[in-house]
């Protein structure tokens, strides 16, 4: 049993954890798997790296069939709430040892700990041979387009540790033989997209969807070949792509990690433009309208390849154009085809048809964008047009990334027009070329030039993605104007229009996180689609009517779609669910309930059955605290030391609670989890929480009718109570000593709030100024709304300086209140204003800034300087957040403890208090080199721009 869980946490080399795992109670693999993120530190899993590495084998275990472990578990977890779960207590599971004995992956790990065992035995000499040896966990499935080619001489000597192991992947024979079932089907890597059982529903429905995202995968280039690049791409079934992830565990050990990825449709090597074509854009043809087809990916990905193609080897361009002249010469029409050439580089708008001619989008009265001054070509021909395209493609700026020596350094954008004889537009399409994303480390050399316009792809890549994202979560603000690009494409998000994504990606094992990244945004956009599609949605926001696009899905599918606000689960990112901050990574998005990594189609029965079988397992996995009697039923249970409870409330009361509260969470009226409230009914909902729940010391989410909901179940319950104690059965019993504890711990915990409003004032006493810097840190002025009328008439250069501001005073704030503490000016930590409740208070820090806002402003930051290294700030603040949260958890488990002495109690609050001033101290220090720049560049900036305009 215990070897189990050694070999798990060993597979994902998290093996160094496992005394720890096991002193809180985490003995047996099935106890991973109602593991949440909120357990993590308990554990001892603090690094990033070991979070994701944790992440992964929960969501492994989850796969694991073990269903019977894991409803005990329920049984015995649900019975306690979980924000107090010091120590995870699994007594109660019974052991299913031949269960588990006879699951493939246990097998596996079991045999995987007696063939160390004999390697052991054998002797130093083996053991470190066994070092270096793939390791059987997680599974490897290989593939057979690892290049097997032998390496000269002067390239092996090039090769890295992780070639070697690839070249030795191909050449072991053991390697490569076929993966067992169990294997490809319970892989420890990623499964992105569909379930295999749910991909032929998907591609029923993928005809009728507004948004398709395509996988290219190009063949190995003669210099990847020639350099001993092996091939971690798979393309399987047309839907399918599998990256091989060649990953090291902490004992040096290699493994490979599968990441799987379902799209709509998925190109390999083999495909040539004509087929990529006919599932692409060919269907964009036959509905030409307001239609877009994109390529995307990194530089030297194949992009352009496969839009403008070469002279032996047509692109989409072509073959387009093709189609639209057979099919007017085979309708008789009279539409005259116009076509216009331009690209975006460097967030300017030049004309390929007219020398180079500077362009301008700008809006009408009705929000659409016009290219002003743009040049229409008629073409009357395919040759002509490819006339028209090279002449254009030669005026096309061009450079060497670090990737790819002829590298198109700007969006291409080719638009086709059908008009009328009376010139008015019947159709439009687009074709855009994106540039390729490409990281700064990936240029050899680079110069200002290049940083800048490596900054400006990526910024506008990312203002892209930042576009679908925020259509995704039905944000009031869709930030088109973040860059021209989105600016320019707007149209192929809203309204009536049918777009289609090639995501090109490159086979090369150094690509791999280049082509992960490609595979994810990709991804991240068929989910998207996946959720209704973008049509209609903006129009019925707010609304309970389905969209016209989940009426289509009903009517195909036969099943009722849920309106907004029931949409199932969204899948969960790695590390931490945080989608909304920073372009690169996901980002804070409401907390994820799902499971699983695989996202399924919302709209389809699958999905919802699959979302049936989540709402099982968000009880597991999302145990959050519960206010009312289940906490006091927990602090019985942690004072006693015993299951008394338990078996005094049902497991049905249990799961009620759960449920509830979990409702209250998605309700939209909920406040955020340690955030201010967003209005006033949420503020007062939130007071309500505080005049009701006197041992709260932090904000939890929870809406009105949840607090109803649970006085309501309160009074009940003391109703229970009373009567059980009467008819003194065993249920009962539990409950009679419950009700005695009930006013014991009320009056402990308005004790505990006395001492802490008292401390509170002591410590105001000790900080007179920090009222000014409280009220000035909460002034939202000091920050640039996105949606605020304001921002928009204001220049940009403004608004940066301006953001810019409200960056130093942040982060001043942050530091200010924190290096206060850690210089023993305890005052600040605290508001000034005793009527402020402290829970309030200590979570200001971060409600201080919305996320949006604190986007925003980097992003103008990020424009202004193309060396600001986006990632390493983003660490930090991520690094930040995740500590106030640990540092909150922290508090409000001190804030419980029932017999801690109040000076200990102060003690360790000031600790706390420290862990997190350290940690913004650190921050400041990381960034100031940054922010210093732009102050005293503002000056500079400010001519230049009047210089511009
Ligand atoms: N499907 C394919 N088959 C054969 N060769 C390909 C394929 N896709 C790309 N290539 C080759 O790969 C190289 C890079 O391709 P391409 O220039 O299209 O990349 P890109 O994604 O447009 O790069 P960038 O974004 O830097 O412009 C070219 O030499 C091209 O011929």
């Amino acid at each position: 049993m215990t070897l189990c869980l050694y070999e798990c946490l060993r597979a994902f080399g998290l093996q160094h954890h496992y005394a720890r795992f096991t002193s809180v109670g985490v003995c047996r693999t099935a106890h991973i798997s109602v593991l949440t993120m909120e357990d993590y530190p308990l554990l001892g899993i603090h690094t990033m790296e070991d979070r994701t590495r944790l992440f992964q084998l929960v969501q492994f275990v989850k796969t694991l069939d073990l269903e019977a472990a894991v409803n005990n578990i329920i049984a015995s977890t649900f019975a306690r709430p979980s924000h107090v779960r010091r120590r995870l207590d699994f007594s109660n599971e019974t052991s299913d040892h031949h269960q588990r004995l006879s699951h493939p992956v246990v097998q596996v790990n079991m045999s995987h700990a007696r063939y160390e065992e004999s390697i052991r035995r054998k002797g130093s000499a083996t053991s470190v041979q066994h070092q270096y040896k793939p390791k059987p966990k997680p599974p490897t499935v290989t593939s057979n387009t690892f290049n097997h080619k032998p390496l000269g001489h002067k390239d092996r000597k090039r090769t890295t540790r992780k070639q070697n192991f690839y070249t030795k992947m191909g050449a072991d024979g053991c390697m490569c033989k076929p993966a067992p079932v169990y294997e490809a089907k319970r892989t420890a890597g990623y499964n992105y997209g569909l379930p295999m059982s749910t991909a032929p529903a998907q591609s029923r429905q993928a005809e009728e969807q507004r948004i398709k995202v395509c996988v290219r995968k190009r063949p190995l280039t003669c210099a990847e070949s020639r350099r001993g690049e092996a091939d971690v791409v798979t393309t399987t079934g047309g839907e399918c792509v599998i990256v091989h992830e060649v990953k090291e565990a902490v004992d040096l050990s290699q493994y490979i990690l599968q990441h799987k990825f379902y799209f709509d449709q998925v190109f390999g090597e083999e495909s040539s433009n004509k087929e990529v074509y006919q599932q692409t854009a060919y269907p964009l043809v036959q509905h030409i309208g307001k239609v877009t087809c994109f390529a995307y990916g990194q530089t030297g990905a194949g992009k352009t390849h496969t839009m403008l193609g070469s002279p032996a080897i047509p692109g989409l361009y072509a073959l387009a154009v093709q189609d639209i002249f057979a099919h007017l010469s085979a309708t008789h029409s009279y539409q005259l085809v116009f076509v216009s050439f331009f690209e975006i580089y460097c967030g300017q708008l030049y004309d390929l048809l007219d020398h180079r001619k500077r362009l301008f989008a700008r809006e009408d009265g009705q929000r659409v964008v016009h290219i002003s001054g743009l040049r229409d070509v008629r073409v009357d021909s395919v040759s002509s047009l490819l006339e028209v395209i090279s002449r254009g493609t030669a005026e096309r700026t061009q450079g060497m990334s670090g990737v790819n020596p002829l590298s198109s350094r700007s969006h291409a954008l080719l638009q086709i027009q059908l008009r009328d004889s009376n010139q008015q537009i019947a159709g439009r399409m687009w074709f855009v070329d994106l540039a390729g994303s490409e990281r700064a480390s990936d240029t050899k050399e680079p110069d200002r030039q290049s940083r800048m316009e490596g900054a400006e792809i990526n910024q506008s890549l990312l203002a892209l993605k930042e576009c679908i994202r925020s259509l995704d979560q039905e944000q009031s603000h869709t930030p088109f104007r973040q860059s021209k690009l989105t600016q320019v494409l707007k149209d192929s998000f809203v309204g009536d229009s049918m777009t289609c994504m090639i995501a090109n990606i490159s086979p090369g094992h150094t690509a791999t996180e280049h082509t992960l990244n490609t595979l994810r945004y990709a991804d991240r956009v068929k989910e998207l689609k996946r959720q209704g599609g973008l049509r209609g949605r903006r129009r019925n926001r707010g609304k309970t009517a389905a969209s016209p696009k989940q009426n289509l899905f009903s009517s195909t599918t036969g099943s009722t779609v849920s309106s907004r606000g029931k949409s199932p689960p969204k899948k969960p990112k790695l590390a931490r669910q945080s989608d909304s901050f920073g372009p690169t990574t996901p980002t804070t998005r409401s907390p994820v309930r799902s499971a699983f990594l695989c996202s399924t189609p919302k709209n389809t029965k699958c999905g919802e059955e699959a979302n049936a079988r989540r709402r099982g397992e968000i009880r597991l996995e999302d145990i959050s605290p519960v206010r009312g009697w289940l906490r006091i039923g927990d602090k019985r249970h942690r004072s006693n030391g015993a299951d008394e409870l338990e078996g005094g409330r049902t497991g049905n009361d249990s799961f009620k609670s759960i449920e509830r509260h979990l409702v209250s969470q998605q309700s939209p009226r909920a406040v955020l989890v340690l955030g201010q409230p967003k209005d006033k009914r949420a503020w007062k909902v939130q007071k309500e929480g505080e005049a009701h729940e006197t041992d709260s010391f932090f904000t939890e989410s929870k809406s009105d009718s949840c607090f109803r909901e649970e006085e309501h179940e309160q009074h009940a319950m003391k109703g229970r109570i009373e009567k059980g104690g009467e008819n003194g059965d065993a249920t009962s019993k539990g409950e009679g000593i419950m009700q005695r504890e009930l006013p014991k711990a009320n009056e402990r915990d308005k004790e505990r709030e006395r001492h802490l409003r008292w401390y509170h004032k002591q410590l105001q006493q000790f900080m007179p100024s920090s009222a000014s810097l409280s009220s000035q840190l909460s002034s939202p002025s000091i920050y640039p709304s996105p949606s605020s009328s304001t921002q928009h008439s204001v220049s940009h250069l403004s608004i940066s300086s301006h953001a810019n501001q409200g960056l130093e005073q942040v982060l001043d704030g942050y530091t200010t209140r924190s290096e206060d503490r850690v210089n023993g000016n305890r005052g600040r930590v605290f508001s000034p204003s005793a009527e402020i409740p402290l829970q309030t208070e200590t979570s200001s820090i971060s409600n201080n800034i919305s996320e949006e806002d604190f986007n925003e402003t980097l992003m103008h930051i990020f424009c202004t300087h193309s060396n600001f290294r986006w990632c390493i700030f983003k660490a930090h603040w991520e690094q930040l957040k995740e500590m106030e949260a640990l540092c909150c958890k922290e508090g409000k488990l001190l804030c419980q403890q029932p017999d801690m002495a109040f000076g200990e109690y102060v003690h360790q609050l000031e600790e706390i208090m420290e862990k997190k001033a350290r940690c913004v101290h650190s921050m400041r220090a990381q960034l100031q080199p940054y922010l210093k720049p732009i102050t005293s560049n503002h000056q500079q900036g400010a001519d230049n721009h009047r210089s511009t305009s």
